[in-house]
């Protein structure tokens, strides 16, 4: 087990954004998070993340109680992610936010960087500032980053959000080629991306579980169509 999260709450006010809910990963598990607008998909992210401190339950990552842990710490530990809104410095080149992202000696990394770069289609734009790329280059620059940490998790945020659609072909490729050792868990409402990489998916509605299977079981689940009725996933 990766992570395991138990009884995971966050209240603001009287609105409980996640209320008790429960997800385990096994390492190298490819898991989906899906469920409708303020589902709080990205709430469990910021939790697991520690961008967040919960109002109720716990959080182990590799066997260590992480729940009070600020998110550089979990981040050093193998916790890697990406956001809705894409988190690079735009002044720096593609190369340089690689390296700032890996915390680590800059000398013997900057074969590295280039190697993350390529691995995300960037290897042409190393010496580009981030500021010059487009939306859906900003978001595998942001992957590229999040490589370059070594993650052992990686937790990732509507990466499709704002791609055209063979920008949304391109991601899916570079997340099928993702290290098999290192478990995903994506956030995406993009249905046909989804379920191409998933090996289970988490549906929340409300804050709260309501279902977790295969992509098969998630297709002909009631509990994910009513979730999802009257909204257009
Ligand atoms: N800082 C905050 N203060 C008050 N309410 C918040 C705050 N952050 C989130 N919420 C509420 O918590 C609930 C869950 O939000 P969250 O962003 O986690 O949902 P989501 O599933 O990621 O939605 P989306 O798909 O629209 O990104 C929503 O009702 C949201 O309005």
């Amino acid at each position: 087990m990766i992570l395991r999260v138990e009884g995971l709450g966050r209240r603001y006010g009287d609105l409980a954004a996640l209320d008790g809910v429960a997800l385990e990963l096994q390492p190298g598990e490819r898991r989906a998070l899906i469920g409708p607008n303020g589902a709080g998909k990205t709430t469990l992210l910021n939790l697991v993340a520690g961008a967040l401190r919960p109002t109720a339950g716990r959080i182990d990552f590799a066997g260590r109680d992480v729940t009070r842990m600020p998110p550089a710490r979990r981040a050093r530990l193998g916790i890697g992610r990406t956001h809705q809104h894409p988190a690079v410095w735009p002044t720096l080149s593609a190369a340089d936010n690689v390296l700032v992202a890996a915390r680590r000696p800059w000398g013997r990394l900057r074969a590295g960087a280039r190697e993350h770069l390529a691995a995300v289609g960037l290897a042409d734009q190393a010496g580009v500032t981030a500021g010059a790329l487009s939306h859906g280059q900003r978001r595998q620059l942001e992957l590229a980053m999040a490589l370059a940490g070594a993650p052992r998790l990686l937790l990732l945020d509507e990466p499709a959000a704002g791609l055209a659609p063979p920008e949304v072909e391109l991601l899916a490729g570079l997340l099928a080629a993702l290290p098999s050792d290192v478990a995903v868990l994506l956030v995406e409402h993009h249905l046909d991306l989804v379920y191409g990489f998933a090996d289970r998916v988490t549906v929340l509605h409300s804050g709260r579980h309501v279902h977790t299977g295969t992509v098969a079981e998630t297709r002909r689940s009631p509990e994910v169509a009513a979730a999802y009725a009257g909204v257009k996933p």
